[in-house]
This record gives structure tokens, C-alpha cells and sequence, in this order.
């Protein structure tokens, strides 16, 4: 159900658009997501699923609409304003080993963003980042290792780690499955299933394989050409 305002939501999208020059690739989206709730993007290959997304993390300025997170409108503010709400929400990719730098070590990589944010405390930080690895179901000796040395599905609970770091409550989670081994796709599901039951997380999931959605979606709306073409 609807929120009354998309003050209350904890994502409510308004009148998206995206335009890469004359093409519109968004073309007004307006959906919410509550605090625990999963919301399935789905709709066949450039129907504009990935620019929604970066969209909604302010990682591709939207041309046009609103993007509310958390009580504030997001396209309002500039970087500097954003900058402190970004860790709140965080992208998880398709490519595992895209999202973690080959050359860092998996510690490092998770405890990068508490750097970044200033929230990094020397005594209390190491064990912060095996809390982390433990959550996501990584031994933390796992934190020697770089990505490489890691299987894929490894490697995505890493860069789930690594997300959750700031302590987010909405992970866009774009074909977080897709480019693992069959085999290990349910592992990572359940992780994401069970960290969103314990932290409250929203989740906006992007996928195409329609089995995986009907089993991990409390909502699905599908795009098509840049609109939205059903919600249900
Ligand atoms: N940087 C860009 N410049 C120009 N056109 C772009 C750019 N990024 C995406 N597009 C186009 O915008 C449309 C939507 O792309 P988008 O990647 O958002 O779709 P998608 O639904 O995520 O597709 P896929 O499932 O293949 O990832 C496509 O036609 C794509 O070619």
C-alpha cells in the first residue's frame, strides 16, 4: 500500500526521468518502497531498469521527478548535502568482482567505507569488519584474501559487506545472482533474505529470472520502454 506522502515512505519515487540526449530512457516511474519490503524491477533488456536505479542513488542525476529516501527529496540537495546520505543507500552489482578492486585485500575493501566516512576507529575497527564478514557468512580469515582468491559467490557477499558497512537501509540490488554459478545463486539469496529480516532493510531488485522474483519480491512492477507497464 501507498504511503499518504512520500515523506514517509523509505523510497518514494515520483515522476522519474532519465534522458541520455533526446532519448528518454525513464520515462516518468513513480513506485515506493517501505523499511523490510522487496520491490522486483523487472521487463526485458534496455527497458531502462539500471538507469532507475542509478537514478534513485543519485549516482546518475535524474532529468526530471523526485527521488524521496528516508523523509528527504533527494534531487533537491546538491553533492556536498548528499554525500552524508549515501552510505544509507547502496548498490550491489551484478559482477562481484567488479564492485571489490582486484588489488585490495577484502578487509580493506569493507573497511573502506567507514574510512571514507570518517567512522573509522583504529581499536574498534578490525573487529567491526569481522562482524561484518560474519554477517554475510564469510569466515573473517576470508579477509586476507583478494577477490580473486575468492569464488564468485564469495566475492558477492564481500561486496555485500562491504554495502552494509555504513550501516545502509536500502540496497538497490541490481542482478545480484546472475553472473554467479547456479549453485550458489540460493546461498546469496538467503543471505540477502535473512539480512533484510534482521537490519529492516528495503531492498529495489532488479532481475530477469521471473522464478527468482516470484520467490523473493513482495511487489513486482515491470518496465517497458522506459514506463511502467504493470504493477502487481
Ligand atoms: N550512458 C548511456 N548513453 C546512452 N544511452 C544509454 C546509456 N545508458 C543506457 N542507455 C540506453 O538506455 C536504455 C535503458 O538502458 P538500461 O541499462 O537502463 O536498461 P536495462 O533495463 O537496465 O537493461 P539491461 O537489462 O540490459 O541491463 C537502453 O536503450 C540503453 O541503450
Amino acid at each position: 500500500m501507498s504511503p499518504v506522502s512520500p515523506a514517509d515512505a523509505l523510497l518514494a519515487v515520483r515522476d522519474l526521468v532519465v534522458r541520455y540526449g533526446s532519448f528518454v530512457a525513464v520515462d516518468h516511474v513513480s513506485f515506493d518502497i517501505a523499511a523490510g519490503e522487496t520491490l522486483a524491477l523487472v521487463g526485458p533488456s534496455g527497458c531502462g531498469k539500471s538507469s532507475t536505479a542509478a537514478a534513485v542513488l543519485q549516482l546518475r542525476r535524474p532529468d526530471g521527478g523526485e527521488v524521496w529516501f528516508d523523509g528527504r527529496e533527494l534531487t533537491a540537495l546538491d553533492e556536498r548535502a548528499l554525500r552524508p546520505l549515501r552510505p544509507a543507500m547502496q548498490p550491489v552489482f551484478q559482477d562481484p568482482y567488479g564492485s571489490l578492486s582486484p588489488r585490495c585485500r577484502v578487509r580493506d575493501a569493507v573497511a573502506e567505507p567507514l574510512r571514507v566516512q570518517g567512522r573509522w576507529d583504529a581499536e574498534r575497527g578490525p573487529a567491526r569488519v569481522a562482524e561484518l564478514l560474519d554477517l554475510v557468512g564469510l569466515d573473517p580469515a576470508y579477509g586476507d584474501r583478494r577477490p580473486h582468491e575468492l569464488s564468485g559467490g564469495q566475492c558477492q557477499r564481500a561486496g555485500i559487506a562491504r554495502a552494509l558497512a555504513g550501516e545502509p537501509r536500502l540496497l538497490v540490488l541490481d542482478e545480484p545472482v546472475s553472473a554467479l554459478d547456479p549453485s550458489l545463486r540460493a546461498g546469496v539469496l538467503n543471505l540477502l533474505a535473512d539480512l533484510q529480516e534482521r537490519l529492516g532493510l528495503g531492498y529495489l531488485f532488479i532481475c530477469h529470472d521471473m522464478a527468482v522474483v516470484r520467490h523473493f519480491s513482495d511487489r513486482v512492477v515491470e518496465m517497458r520502454d522506459g514506463k511502467i507497464v504493470d504493477e502487481r
